[in-house]
């Protein structure tokens, strides 16, 4: 009797534990799907996307690294960013390697690790600066890349001396070179990857000047028709994050075309969009190049350094320049309208309107869309702006 009474009670309590089970499922695997498949545009949260997978990445012991980089010497020290310090180093079989030691103290660092690590072993194209391996030790985390003989763009067209080595030419097949790995990462890869962080410092450049996009520290992968990410923490660094991602934290292709056409405008004036200094006006030089296209005089932006350049694909590279920094992201092209216009000398390309950001020693810019100001420092680091708090 008590038997059959509690049949049904145990009978019940089994369905329930089936469809609470069922429940915790699904929940888990949306989340999944949001990562994945994800729908248009998504809220990120604040901690970046993670795949949760194995990576196929070979590991370095530290004593190898340690003897390469003549126990991480000052003489081998050869930059240093927001990540830590970027060491060369020379392994026994006699290949150079760039090992890139994440500081201690950042907090920040070691989600960025394991991003980068996860993102550009998956990755492989002649425009992409290729990760050799990693290694870890205790909190010790260090990223091993082949070693780029002619470091970063910044050093060459920021710098009168070395400006000269970079001839037009050179100047023009980086642009390209950067156009077809930027496209590699949002349309070819088996993932749709953003940047985020593109600028002259994290393009580097092998013995032959050919571009690398390196830094893939604060990329994110887009899946499925996702075409933006809407995020309270914008990491970047000033002078190359779009409008709408500095101010209203919505990242996208757009952005990094925003970047790279910041990008293009600096190697054709070998002059940094920040820090941008002109005796007439306040403008930086997303402004300046603006002033000088509607006065009809564009081709004074081409750095004076410059010899002998072909001035229709000077003028093509400025007017594409000027079409990706425009300030409403859906004016900008694609990477591979960017590509189809600087490969065509004939193409009619539209006219540029308006670029974003492009006021610089008011210290200040108000976007009349937000009630956000933009303040910018006077220093040229990498920055973490937490909207809404
Ligand atoms: N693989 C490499 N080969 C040669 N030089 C490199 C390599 N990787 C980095 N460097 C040098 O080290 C410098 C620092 O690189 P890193 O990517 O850490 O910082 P960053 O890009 O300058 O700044 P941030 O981290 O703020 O974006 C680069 O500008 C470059 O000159």
């Amino acid at each position: 009797m008590a038997l059959l009474i509690s049949m049904p009670v145990v009978l019940g309590f089994l369905l329930l534990v089936l469809v609470g089970a069922y429940i915790i499922r699904k929940r888990t695997s949306s989340s999944h799907i949001n990562q994945a498949d994800a729908i248009n545009t998504t809220n990120e949260d604040e901690d970046p996307i993670l795949l949760d997978e194995d990576v196929d990445l070979p590991s370095f012991g530290l004593e190898i690294i340690a003897n390469a980089t003549d126990n991480f010497s000052s003489t081998n020290k050869i930059g240093e960013g927001g990540f830590g310090t970027v060491y060369k180093g020379v392994l026994t079989t006699g290949q150079e390697i760039a090992v890139k030691r994440l500081s201690k103290d950042s907090g920040q660092g070691l989600t960025e690790f394991k991003n980068e690590v996860i993102l550009i072993s998956k990755l492989q194209h002649r425009n992409l600066v290729r990760l050799l391996g990693c290694c870890i030790h205790r909190e010790d985390r260090m990223l091993i890349y082949e070693y780029m003989p002619n470091r970063s763009l910044d050093l060459y067209i920021f710098n009168q001396t070395r400006s000269t080595a970079v001839d037009w030419q050179k100047r023009f097949d980086i642009i390209v070179g950067i156009a077809r790995g930027l496209l590699y990462l949002h349309r070819d890869s088996r993932l749709r990857i953003i940047h985020r962080d593109l600028k002259a410092s994290n393009i580097l450049l092998d013995s032959e000047m050919n571009p690398k996009i390196s830094d893939f520290g604060l990329a994110r992968i887009f899946g499925g028709d996702q075409t933006q990410v809407n995020t309270k923490r914008v990491v970047g660094t000033y002078g190359y994050m779009s409008p709408e991602y500095a101010i209203d934290g919505h990242f996208s292709m757009k952005s990094d075309v925003f970047s790279f056409g910041v990008v293009v405008l600096e190697i054709v004036s070998g002059m940094k969009n920040r820090g941008f200094d002109h005796p007439d006006h306040d403008l930086n030089l997303l402004g300046h190049a603006w002033k000088l296209w509607n006065e009809g005089r564009p081709m004074e932006l081409a750095d004076a350094l410059l010899e002998n350049v072909p001035a229709s694909e000077v003028l093509r590279c400025i007017q594409v320049g000027l079409l990706c920094v425009q300030k409403r992201p859906e004016e900008r092209p694609l990477m591979s309208s960017v590509l189809y216009m600087l490969d065509s000398d004939n193409a009619s390309l539209p006219q540029p309107k308006q670029p974003g950001f492009y006021v610089e020693r008011v210290h200040k810019e108000t976007d009349s869309s937000s009630s956000l100001n933009i303040s910018y420092t006077s220093t040229d680091l990498t920055v973490t702006t937490l909207h809404g708090r």
